[in-house]
């Protein structure tokens, strides 16, 4: 969505103007360690410039789970372990779920309606509670049928490929922006150029570069914002991006409204009028529309990110794809295709996704939270507007937890006792991302089903070697693999037999099955 260089890293400097304003700290207890500072400047000679959650990891290891850093007076705290961010984040939810502020890329270009950095107040809440129906735990459950069907399709295409060298990229970007397209605005995305997808890249794009670290001095120093628009050349900017967003989310809310069958998008338009809340078409729209952007983005790479788990580490620990693929056969067999139906008999294929959000967690530093109150925590102060960070990079790397072979991908480590492991990735406490439950289940289907149909090889060098593949991915909020190339090989015939004959989903009514979802009777 956006770099994240550029969205923790602004955080880092955002307010530099706060401290002018901080209460005389109430408590005498020291701050967090953390790397010496230079006068007037702090850290910001250290503010890494690309994947600042491995410099976090670092500081982490140098100074401990809970690490304080100066940027030119604006403190931020990176907490590295999962005791620490669910003691802070969710024990103390109250304090510490709000969002640091950017006048930029929130305040003028998204008017203040960007669901994921709304500030922890009444209007975020009213948000939260439209929400919280269509994302629970129920309602994923009733949106199972359209995820299998994309989840064939995506079968049917892989197969189409079969035998070739492919980036898998846009076939699973394609299945997974089907799932929530249809869901939230009845649209079926057919393959990856769909004209609504590329606007949303367009406009994600276009969002990133309005949060660029140091582009604009008002993010720093907001009282420049009160400049006539003559000097302040971002506020001509911020208005054109404004007009981008409107012009895809609220395009996608009219279209959802106007189609024949249940969709998130009336769902909620439905919640606004009989509870009659206030609220103008763009905010609903940017409230659907930036929960579809959250959504797309992180399930879509983390399933690129389990390809390029089977290519680089799919030998490991005693071959998990292999041990996958057997529990598969015993269990679902060959005649069929698995189904959350399995999930129970299946634990092996549950230990793989848990270990593929903790190998590669699509946030690898987070979303920053913000606290405008000053606590302790373990005899340290945390100051107020305090930008706090829970660095998933080294909480999904705690050797204490999960042992020395962090790096590795061992789905083993979440069995047996393993059941009690931390799960990460989805973040902390009342900002926590509510629709992992979806996620899960769309990872679960596909994790399971690619393994059934494909052994997924590297692509090959002249000389048959696997070519060399980047594992640390690109810089970003989202945390994605650098372009690579994988082989699908069908299994066997049976593979063929099922998935060309059941697979080719493009006759299916997807209308009668938005309408099921509505019949089950979880949203009123
Ligand atoms: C593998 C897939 C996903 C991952 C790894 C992921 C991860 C995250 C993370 C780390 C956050 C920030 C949490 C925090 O601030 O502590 C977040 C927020 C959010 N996620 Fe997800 N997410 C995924 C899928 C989804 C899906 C499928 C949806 C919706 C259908 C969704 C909707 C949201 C929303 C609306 C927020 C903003 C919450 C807030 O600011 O209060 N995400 N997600």
């Amino acid at each position: 969505m956006t770099s994240l260089t550029v969205y923790a890293a602004a955080a880092l400097v955002l307010g530099s103007v706060y401290f002018l304003f901080v209460k005389k700290p109430k408590s005498q207890l020291p701050l967090p360690p953390g790397p010496p500072t230079l006068p007037i400047l702090g850290n910001v000679h250290q503010a890494p410039k690309s994947h600042p959650w491995l410099q976090y990891f670092e500081w982490n290891k140098t100074y401990g789970p809970v690490v304080h850093l100066n940027m030119a007076g604006q403190p931020v705290i990176v907490l590295g372990t999962s005791k620490a961010a669910h003691d802070l984040l969710a024990k103390k939810g109250a304090t510490f779920s709000d969002r640091p502020h950017f006048v930029v890329a929130y305040e003028l270009a998204l008017q203040g309606m960007h669901m994921l950095l709304r500030p922890y107040d009444e209007r975020f809440k009213l948000h939260q509670r439209l929400e919280a129906p269509l994302l629970s735990e129920k309602a994923a459950k009733a949106y199972l049928a359209i995820e299998g069907l994309e989840s064939k399709q995506l079968l049917f295409d892989l197969l189409k490929d079969s035998g070739r060298t492919i980036n898998p990229h846009g076939h699973l970007e394609r299945m997974t922006a089907s799932i929530i397209y249809s869901l939230f605005y009845g649209h079926r995305v057919r393959t990856e150029n769909d004209a609504i997808l590329v606007q949303a890249h367009a406009v994600n794009h276009e969002f990133g570069q309005l949060v660029q670290v140091g582009k604009y001095l008002v993010d720093s120093f907001p009282v420049l914002n009160k400049l006539p628009a003559f000097l302040a050349p971002w506020k001509a900017e911020a208005a054109a991006h404004w007009k981008n967003q409107c012009s895809l989310h609220v395009g996608n809310l009219e279209r959802g409204l106007a189609t024949p069958s249940w969709n998130v998008a009336k769902q909620m338009q439905k919640a606004v009028d009989t509870q009659g809340i206030a609220m103008s078409v763009e905010e609903l729209a940017l409230n659907v529309g930036i929960m579809a952007d959250a959504a797309l983005d992180a399930t879509s790479e983390t399933l690129s990110w389990f390809v390029l788990a089977c290519i680089t580490e799919g030998n490991r620990g005693g071959n998990w794809i292999a041990k996958a693929q057997k529990d598969l056969d015993t269990v679902v067999g060959r005649y069929r295709l698995p189904s959350l139906d399995d999930q129970p008999a299946l634990p092996y294929i549950e230990a793989i996704v848990e270990e593929l959000l903790r190998w590669r967690p699509a946030g690898a530093a987070g979303v920053p939270h913000f606290t405008k109150i000053e606590s302790t925590y373990e005899g340290f102060r945390i100051p107020a507007n305090s930008v706090v960070i829970a660095n998933h990079w080294s909480i999904t790397r705690e050797e204490a937890v999960f042992g020395p072979d962090v790096e590795a991908f061992v789905p083993e480590r979440w069995l047996g006792d393993g059941k009690h492991l931390p799960t990460a990735g989805f973040g902390y406490g009342r900002r926590i991302c509510p629709g992992r439950h979806i996620a899960r289940n769309v990872l679960w289907l596909n994790v399971s089903r690619i393994l059934w149909a494909f052994n997924v090889e590297p692509e090959l060098t002249k000389g048959g070697e696997p070519v060399k593949v980047d594992t640390k991915g690109a810089d970003g909020l989202v945390t994605h693999p650098l372009p690579f190339k994988a082989c699908f090989t069908a299994r066997g015939d049976w593979v063929g037999d099922i998935v060309t004959t059941g697979c080719d989903t493009w006759s299916v009514n997807c209308d009668e099955m938005l309408d099921d979802i509505q019949s089950t009777g979880v949203f009123k």
